[in-house]
């Protein structure tokens, strides 16, 4: 399931929004593209003058003052045309500084569950691509649009003014230019859209080979993937075909709308200076006008069709929701009520109509550790995500006390609650940002220093030669496995939620791990909530109450002794594990 796309009356909202808190600079970019339109058009006026003046037998320095004024105007109009395109870009890229920031938050903000829904390259895709692709409509394909629209306006009107006659030239364009406007942008807008969401396939496609390239590799499925691509690439570049065709008919024919009005011109006022309507200089004026008017016409349909393309690229970038779609969080009082884990008739499917939790219901008391056992597949890993918050339940209510967890803002979630799993993703950021994720606020470095040693990464850090600014990660300092994992919990640490769900983590527990690995996580869990999901049997002797877990639903609860005891599923599971 894609994010959604923005609708016409969400992008107007933007537009207006944006425009009235850049007012100012807006006027200002609007007022010196009119200006420098303006003086563009005394350039004709001043030589129709002058060929009036020639053919009339006029005296040299006369000459000499027309062609030095012409001159005059080109260096005044270069001048104003470069403000105007300096104002247009500083105006564009704060705009797009601010696109930029919100998208960025809104997709930090979204939920696990929706990103991995998503594919995580449609996102990437709309904060790299689409935000590239808008930069360039908004620093360039903006202000050339309206630069080329106010001097088709006021050569227009310009023209009208000098021979309303000849100006009629013009028309011959009109219905060339209206037939082939309405073929053409009905068929691009589709086609772009179409284009623009075939390549965010391709960056999907080709983001899931490069972090799968093990898997593939070992499960010798580079071929199936390599035509994947291949197909995704095929559909892209179909799009991208189906665009250029349709732009091979509508630019001649663009081009042709441009040169017929300067014929018909000619020729009304070839006939017109020969029946005495008109001056030789008034036709040379109405020509250059025409002559000019090519360029910004040209402009205005090229950039028209940028703008379509910025149009796709800002309904997919505004498209990334603000709040989750599957939740409507409401920061509820907060923990009013306790932090006891209640799980009540819970029930959750990946896809609609294979139901994999069939009516959860547990409760786990505030400080208690609950392992969670049961055959692959039962729907373990499932029940740690929504409790985490990752995934929201189809029906039925996971809470802390009685707030809903889905009813929380992600960020107070993440001081409720954390799930913690094997996959220890180092950032490549200096090791102050890596550990400041769980929150956006500063945190002093003696925080962050104490953070690493409760998990026993103080040495290491020691040792680094930037400190906590040392840009670790991937190109930057390695970072050991056994130190991403203390890193990991040293987040968790900062985090400091009542409760934490440990999946595929609980290796750790079963003892494989370093002493002092196993010194750092006890330390963590001392005090809080755990509910670990168990791959091995090892945990469970150790936990207050162990559930056992099979076909979606909880098929035993109670303590490692009493169900031993009671010689269930949890005895034979315990009995295939140890053979005893
Ligand atoms: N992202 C997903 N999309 C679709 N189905 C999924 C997804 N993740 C898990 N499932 C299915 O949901 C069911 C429960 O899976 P879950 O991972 O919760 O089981 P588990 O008990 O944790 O198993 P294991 O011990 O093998 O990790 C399984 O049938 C699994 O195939």
């Amino acid at each position: 399931m894609s994010l959604p796309l923005a609708d016409r009356t969400e992008v107007l909202r933007w537009l207006r929004r944006t425009g009235a808190a850049h007012r100012r600079e807006f006027t200002l970019v609007m007022l010196l593209f009119g200006l420098t339109t303006v003086v563009g058009l005394i350039g004709p006026q001043l030589l129709g003058r002058l060929v009036d003046s020639v053919s009339a037998g006029t005296a040299a320095w006369r000459v000499d003052a027309l062609a030095g004024g012409f001159l005059a105007v080109l260096v005044v109009h270069a001048l104003l045309a470069r403000a105007a395109r300096l104002r247009a870009a500083v105006f564009g890229e704060s705009v797009l500084a601010e696109v930029r920031e919100d998208v960025v938050a809104r997709a930090l903000r979204l939920p696990l569950g929706t990103v991995e829904d998503a594919g995580t390259g449609d996102l990437l895709s709309r904060s790299t691509a689409d935000v590239d692709r808008l930069d360039f409509t908004v620093r360039e394909a903006a202000p050339e649009l309206t630069a080329a629209v106010l001097t088709i306006a006021l050569t227009v009107v310009a023209m009208l003014l000098t021979s309303p006659l000849l100006a009629c030239g013009m028309l011959v364009a009109v219905p060339l230019l209206v037939a082939v406007s309405r073929w053409y942008f009905p068929r691009a807008a589709t086609t772009i859209s179409r284009m623009l969401r075939d390549w965010a396939g391709v960056q999907s496609s080709i983001h899931e080979t490069v972090r799968g390239a093990r898997t593939i590799d070992s499960l010798r499925l580079t071929e199936r993937r390599r035509a994947h691509n291949d197909e995704v690439l095929e559909r892209a570049i179909d799009g991208e075909r189906r665009h250029r065709t349709l732009l091979s008919v509508f630019l001649p024919t663009l081009e042709l709308a441009y040169v017929l009005p300067i014929a018909a011109i000619l020729l009304i006022g070839g006939w017109s200076y020969q029946a005495g309507w008109a001056e030789l200089g008034t036709v040379t004026t109405v020509v250059l006008y025409a002559a000019t008017l090519s360029a910004p016409l040209a402009e205005l349909f090229a950039w028209l069709e940028e703008m379509q393309l910025g149009h796709a690229a800002l309904t997919r970038i505004l498209g990334v929701p603000d709040s989750p779609p599957d939740r409507a969080p409401q920061d509820p009082a907060p923990r009013g009520a306790g932090h006891d884990l209640v799980l009540r008739d819970v029930r959750f499917s990946y896809r609609a109509g294979r139901e994999v939790l069939h009516g959860i219901d547990l409760r786990v008391p505030a400080g208690e550790r609950l392992v969670i056992v049961g055959p692959s597949g039962a729907g373990k890993s499932t029940i740690g995500r929504l409790i985490a918050g990752v995934s929201v339940p189809d029906s039925g209510s996971v809470a802390f006390g009685d707030v809903e967890i889905t009813a929380m803002p992600t960020a107070r979630t993440r001081r409720e609650v954390v799930l913690l799993t094997q996959e220890h993703h180092v950032f490549t950021a200096s090791l102050r940002d890596n550990l400041s994720l769980p929150e956006a606020r500063e945190w002093r470095d003696a925080e962050l220093l104490d953070a690493l040693g409760t998990v026993g990464a103080a040495d290491w850090a020691a040792r680094l030669p930037d400190g906590l600014d040392t840009i670790i990660g991937s190109g930057g300092h390695p970072v050991p496995a056994a130190v991403a994992q203390q890193l990991a919990l040293a987040r968790v640490v900062l985090a400091d939620p009542h409760t934490l769900v440990l999946d595929e983590a609980t290796s750790l527990l079963d003892g494989d791990s370093s002493r002092e690995l196993e010194r750092s996580l006890s330390t963590l869990l001392a005090g809080r909530t755990v509910i670990a999901i168990a791959h091995r049997l090892h945990t469970a002797r150790t936990a207050d109450r162990v559930a056992v877990v099979d076909g979606g639903r909880v098929v035993e609860l109670g303590a490692h002794r009493d169900l031993l005891a009671a010689d269930g599923s949890y005895a034979a599971l315990h009995r295939a594990a140890f053979g005893e």
